[in-house]
């Protein structure tokens, strides 16, 4: 493609590139402007195409600085590999480099909204950027406020299907009120229903459609309201704020106009993953400044079967269907269905879980979408020209085992990564896992690789887990300072809980009376033996605040959260950092702000762009998730743990919330405001569903999403794809301890496991 191309003229050039591409590629490629969808199966080389179609336009067009082609993704990383393409290929045609810009989405709201502050009523000089997790304080105090404003709803959560007004039940259901399901509610609607691009005055006449007996949906307004108003006068923005921002720019008919007319048009990668307030954004620079009414020059790209964030956050694939829907019958919707990353073998066996999963989905379930859109990945043909496209299997190309437990799962990966990596010390392997516990297992068994076999491993959820260490120790703090607070022995007992260090019970019960739970009187029950061990541990820590000086009790909490080598290097820098921020005015209460203040100003920073290609080296085990593993790819990729209750696993009402009813309010307000969305998308009024119904409808589309991520982690296998299903393992991850000392269970296998066993009896492993 590179060679002798100084000897072409430009016409030639792109012809050339016009050639080396697929099929389906080339759709892309003859786009001359207007609305076209591009729905492409897995390793169809999107942003390959993607590319070299942005440098045909931007040559076409003889685009420059003050006419630009915008090429939106979402992550950075992709942007500026997306943007080296591009740029590669404009040097090859000899032209300037100012014809296109590269952005995330939210890069590019804030590219916009900077440029007018006056009109954004953004300062980013003076606001900070907040991500409101459910523990997060903004969404705490907005929960507050709301108890405060709406006394008489509050009362009615409380009393929820039946009460009979015993003291100690009406404090729990308080505790579990306001550190449970109302930050969880709060933390849901905000994100829900802003990124749908809705007002809390919106959602308020939502609520005016509902009929449930707690008004879920006037909670959540109300919630929501609060929210605003306190993130408002703390000159705090979330990501949201910056796409509003860039939108209150562009209402202004001038200044719109103006962008208009320095946008040739907007190519966007990922389209899948596309919030409403998203596809406006895009949609309205890509319009003709002169007639609105014309399609705009937009190409959305996505897979829609690659849709694996919906269940946290707004993204829905229906969205990206139906602009691939409208844009069918306009004979604007072109797919790209070959792929050269996969052997035959596992391309076959991910088409045929695609196709099984939507067979499955039963005439009881056909209010909902499908899983997936129907479309099988196709290998591509003999003359195509990426090296080693569909490559010869290794093995069976699709190995299954049924070990008889996790640690037999273990040696047999073991075993395998051994010969395989050891035999081909040029490529690389992964173990896709659905939960950060399981990667942690995986990690520790295998720590001896690179000694013994020069085999790296990597755990990529490690950095994730260091930034979780000055939350934890903030928590811990708080209770040492106040520990006659139910809420901070909460939150400690939680943090214990998670690090395995007391098994997991209702904490509620036990932080509902703090003195109580820890000075017991030898009038009361003997307690079980688990609540004895949390209280004698936190009794510990309580002693060791008496007995140390509060810059020693960061390290010795590190210590007793049994933090491990790095982790502990981790806690002591971080130690260090507040010795220093806190000189001079040194407490447990300044200790304490200044954690909260590298809390919230800083997990902003730790998010996103770590370097992809760390996780793909050669003779490389990578342990990573399967939502982390989107977009990368293996020569041999492992799946354990394949169990039914994970995948698809299934919404379950937590057993403190109970009181409630049978469903979670959370999920229930979601769904409710997704389908009012949808019915006011096709300009219908409003539908409300049922709490019932609408949990119901959150089952199914968390199920849905399931099997699309299981799709997304088989289809990043380049030659063999290793899954197993141990006939036992623990209850539960999140309270599994690695030194035998849990009782493992009998496990039912991921539904997938027979039917692909059935279908390809040859890679059955087990016998
Ligand atoms: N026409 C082509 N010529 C040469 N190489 C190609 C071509 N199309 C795709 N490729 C190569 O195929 C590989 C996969 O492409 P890419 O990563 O863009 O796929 P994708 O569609 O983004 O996959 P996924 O969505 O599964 O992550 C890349 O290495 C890319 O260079």
């Amino acid at each position: 493609m590179t060679t002798n191309t100084e000897l072409l003229s430009q016409d030639e050039i792109l012809q050339q590139w016009r050639k080396s591409l697929r099929p389906g590629q080339q759709n892309l490629a003859d786009w001359e402007g207007g609305r076209m969808a591009i729905s492409a199966v897995p390793g169809a080389g999107k942003s390959h195409s993607l590319a070299v179609a942005a440098a045909m336009t931007i040559a076409r067009h003889q685009l420059h600085s003050k006419k630009q082609l915008v090429i939106v993704t979402y992550t950075r990383s992709a942007a500026s590999s997306i943007k080296e393409k591009i740029k590669k290929r404009l040097k090859e045609l000899q032209l300037p480099q100012s014809g296109f810009m590269v952005q995330t989405l939210h890069g590019l709201a804030l590219h916009i909204a900077s440029r007018h502050p006056d009109l954004s009523q953004l300062n980013l000089e003076t606001a900070t950027i907040v991500i409101p997790t459910p523990s997060h304080r903004i969404i705490r105090a907005a929960v507050e406020q709301w108890m405060i404003q709406s006394p008489y709803r509050y009362q009615n959560l409380l009393e929820g299907s039946q009460f009979d007004g015993e003291e100690a039940e009406k404090l729990r259901r308080q505790s579990v009120l306001r550190t449970e399901v109302l930050p969880n509610l709060a933390h849901t609607v905000v994100r829900e229903a802003k990124s749908s691009g809705l007002t809390p005055q919106q959602v308020w006449d939502m609520s005016e459609y509902a009929t449930d007996s707690y008004s879920i949906l006037a909670i959540a307004a109300g919630l929501y309201e609060q929210y605003e108003r306190l993130m408002r006068s703390r000159d705090f923005i979330d990501y949201d704020d910056m796409i509003l921002a860039a939108l209150r720019v562009l209402e202004n008919d001038a200044i719109r106009k103006r962008w208009q007319n320095s946008v040739f048009g907007v190519f966007e990668d990922e389209a899948q993953d596309s919030s409403p307030l998203q596809e406006k954004l895009i949609s309205i620079l890509a319009n003709d400044p002169n007639d609105p009414d014309l399609s705009p020059n937009l190409i959305r790209v996505g897979d829609p079967n690659q849709a694996i964030n919906s269940t946290f956050t707004p993204a829905d694939p229906v969205y990206f269907n139906w602009f691939c829907d409208r844009c069918k019958q306009q004979n604007k919707l072109a797919t790209m269905n070959q792929a050269g990353r996969s052997s035959k073998m596992i391309i076959e066996a991910a088409n045929y879980v695609l196709s099984w999963v939507n067979q499955i989905w039963n005439s009881k379930n056909n209010q909902t979408e499908k899983p997936f859109r129907l479309q099988s990945i196709q290998t591509v043909s003999s003359n195509d020209p990426q090296a080693d496209a569909n490559p010869e299997s290794v093995g069976q190309g699709l190995e299954i085992h049924l070990p008889e437990d996790i640690y037999e799962t273990v040696s047999l990966i073991e075993k395998r990564v051994i010969e395989l990596l050891t035999n081909n010390p040029d490529h690389n392997a992964a173990i896709l896992v659905r939960e950060n516990r399981q990667g942690r297992f995986l990690a520790e068994k295998f720590a001896h690789f690179s000694k013994e076999y020069g085999i790296r491993v990597y755990e990529v959820s490690e950095s994730d887990r260091f930034s979780q260490i000055p939350e934890e120790i903030c928590k811990l703090l708080q209770f040492l300072d106040r520990p006659h607070s139910p809420d901070y022995l909460k939150s400690t007992l939680e943090v214990l809980e998670k690090r395995g260090l007391i098994s997991a019970q209702d904490l509620n019960a036990l932080s509902t009376y703090p003195e109580q739970f820890l000075y017991p009187t030898p009038l009361e029950n003997q307690p079980k033996k688990e609540i004895e061990i949390a209280k004698n541990l936190c009794c510990e820590l309580l002693k060791a605040r008496l007995e140390l000086p509060h810059y020693q009790l960061i390290p010795y909490l590190g210590m007793k959260l049994k933090y491990t080598g790095s982790e502990l290097a981790t806690t002591q820098k971080l130690a260090s950092r507040i010795y220093q921020q806190t000189i001079g005015n040194s407490s447990l209460k300044s200790t304490i702000n200044a954690l909260n203040e590298i809390i919230t100003s800083e997990r902003f920073e730790a998010v996103e762009d770590d370097n992809e290609e760390l996780y793909t080296r050669k003779k490389q085990l990578t342990i990573i998730t399967m939502h982390k593993a989107k977009g990368l790819d293996w020569d041999y990729v492992f799946m354990p743990f394949l169990h039914e209750d994970i995948l698809p696993g299934s919404l379950r009402v937590p057993v403190a919330a109970k009181f409630l009813g049978e469903f979670g309010i959370a999920e229930v307000a979601r769904a409710q405001l997704r389908s009012a969305v949808h019915t006011q998308y096709q300009n219908l009024s409003p539908r409300i569903l049922e709490p019932m119904q609408a949990w119901t409808e959150a089952g199914l589309l968390k199920k849905a999403e399931e099997y699309r991520l299981l799709y997304v982690a088989m289809t990043r296998a380049k030659r063999l794809l290793w899954m197993s299903s141990a006939k036992m393992g623990p209850f539960r991850w999140n309270t599994f301890r690695s030194d035998q000392s849990t009782q493992l269970q009998n496990k039912k296998p991921c539904p997938v496991i027979p039917v692909l066993i059935n279908h390809f009896p040859e890679s059955m492993m087990t016998f």
